[in-house]
């Protein structure tokens, strides 16, 4: 097998493996060499890889996979990396706006001089109240549930509970637990789909818990520092008359950690 010159960067402790794929080289279709590059024993260890690949609608186009080595939805953390990553490359221009292509539609992002990212994300179309929680779709699929302590909770337990709940199959969903806003401030912790654990962060995740948030407290306004075990995201949005949210954007940074090969 050719060897792969992969990169890793994270976003607020949401960790991945890039590889630029515009040569189309890499085996997208081989679970298996997914799953085992971003094992955290045996491999380079990440919540996700992704692959940047040509596109005719964009500059490039970001395609995702969760660390169990299957292509999924959006992942807002991943997409503000493969902005820097592109950036870092060149192939995307700093301090200017560019577009990119994924699975759900085309984003806007914008890196600066030290890879803070602005990602504008995908409207979301409603929110739905559920008993327990609200459940809306961010570009990934999200079920928040407000809690008075997150630190408290047994996210990878409650977290699975739900991830696996017959309301949210077959495709399951990720969760999120969310604390009390305090001038803006919201702590959160999720257990994501697809990793099948706690992560760090989650940027689809900050979206979703900052729409509920607005959402559950009037007292709120529209701009929200979401703090995550990784760090800290920024999202800020506008709610639409017809209950749907637009000029959705999550900030943050994307660090580089280091390159290698695999193979
Ligand atoms: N695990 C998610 C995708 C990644 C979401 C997360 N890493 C983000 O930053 O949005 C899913 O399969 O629905």
């Amino acid at each position: 097998m050719k060897k792969i010159h992969f990169y890793k960067y994270h976003g607020t402790g949401n960790d991945f493996v890039l590889i630029d794929n515009r040569d189309k080289s890499f085996k997208s279709s081989d679970v298996q060499l997914v799953e085992s590059i971003c094992h955290r024993r045996f491999g380079v260890g990440a919540d996700g890889l992704m692959l940047l690949e040509e596109s005719d609608k964009a500059l490039f186009f970001m395609r995702y996979y969760n660390s169990d080595g299957k292509e999924s939805s959006m992942c807002g953390n991943g997409g503000r990396c493969i902005a820097a990553f592109a950036a870092d490359l060149g192939i995307a221009p700093r301090g200017e706006y560019f577009r990119f292509f994924a699975v759900d539609g085309i984003h806007e992002a914008f890196v600066d001089e030290e890879n803070e990212v602005k990602l504008k994300m995908t409207d979301v179309s409603g929110i739905k109240k559920e008993m327990d929680g609200w459940f809306l779709d961010t570009g990934s699929p999200h079920f928040v549930r407000m809690v008075d302590d997150p630190s408290v909770i047994d996210v990878v337990k409650e977290g699975r509970y739900w991830r696996n709940h017959e309301r949210f199959a077959p495709a399951g969903t990720n969760v999120n637990f969310v604390g009390q806003p305090q001038d803006g401030k919201v702590v959160m912790r999720t257990y994501e789909r697809g990793v099948e654990d706690e992560t760090w962060s989650c940027g689809t995740g900050a979206v979703a818990s900052a729409i509920a948030t607005f959402v559950s407290n009037n007292k709120c306004g529209n701009h929200f520092l979401m703090k995550v075990p990784g760090g800290e995201l920024k999202v800020h949005f506008e709610s639409r008359r017809d209950g749907g949210f637009e000029n959705i954007w999550l900030i943050g940074p994307a660090k580089y950690v280091f390159e290698g090969t695999w193979g």
